[in-house]
């Protein structure tokens, strides 16, 4: 579903590359933590794979496609196909729960009926039922952190990328959110989420890919958020 093939990214005036060689294979309906200490190239990962950077070197391919060579008019179907989550929510603020939820679709030029039937169902499946109308600064970081997650998801994406989306949340709530990430990933949707919430990775025993300076330096199955080997 997603391959970096000897993936480098440098950014202008910075010596070291934010990722060097990095060759890695995420299959689909994996579920996938991205772990490393601040500055280790986690989000530049992210971002090469929505192709909001090209890499300086190497190849990146989402489901089957280099998209690298994707010519620039393709690439919002791209990011259709990607759902993501990031730390701070990223809500509209002046649009109601299933406004927010709804426009995800609307911007996609699904039907009104799609809206109608998907919206509902998706603020139910993250537990939002009856806050539809709710504006977000009504609601916990918790429970906009489920409105990103439905926004997310309303276009069932085949991939989710969640960069820190428990960064904002206390330890329960996080956990709350990950159950749903979870059912998401059952659900065959792949995921790939960087984080620092070393209590999550360890709870899940998913796959961990820890960077380090942009290189690989672990990738384990059923893995933990501070084993070395
Ligand atoms: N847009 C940018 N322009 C220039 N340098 C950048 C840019 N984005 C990231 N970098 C640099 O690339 C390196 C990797 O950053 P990146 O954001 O990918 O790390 P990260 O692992 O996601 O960190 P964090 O855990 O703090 O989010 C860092 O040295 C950073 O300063």
């Amino acid at each position: 579903m997603i391959r970096f093939e000897k993936v480098t990214k440098a950014y202008p005036g910075h010596a070291q590359p934010a990722l060097d060689q990095v060759s890695v294979e995420i299959e689909k309906g994996e579920f996938v933590f991205l772990v490393g200490s601040s500055g280790s190239g986690k989000s530049t990962f992210l971002r090469l794979v929505l192709r909001e950077y090209r890499p300086t070197a190497g190849r990146v391919y989402v489901a089957g496609k280099e998209i690298n060579r994707l010519s620039n008019w393709k690439v919002p179907a791209l990011r259709r196909q990607i759902g993501t989550v990031f730390q701070d929510f990223r809500l509209l603020p002046n649009k109601t729960v299933a406004e927010n939820v709804a426009f995800a679709m609307q911007v996609t030029g699904r039907s009104r009926a799609d809206v109608r039937k998907l919206v509902p169902e998706t603020l139910e499946l993250v537990g939002l039922e009856g806050k539809a109308d709710r504006m977000p600064d009504e609601l916990s970081g918790g429970e906009q952190q489920r409105v990103a997650v439905a926004r997310a998801y309303v276009n069932r994406p085949m991939i989710l990328i969640a960069d820190e989306p428990t960064g904002n949340l206390d330890p329960t709530t996080s956990v709350g959110i990950m159950k749903l990430l979870d059912r998401i990933n059952r659900e065959g949707t792949t995921v790939v989420m960087a984080t620092h919430d070393a209590g999550i990775v360890d709870q899940m025993r998913k796959r961990v890919i820890e960077l380090e300076h942009g290189r690989m330096l672990r990738d384990q199955s059923q893995g933990v958020y501070g084993a070395r080997g």
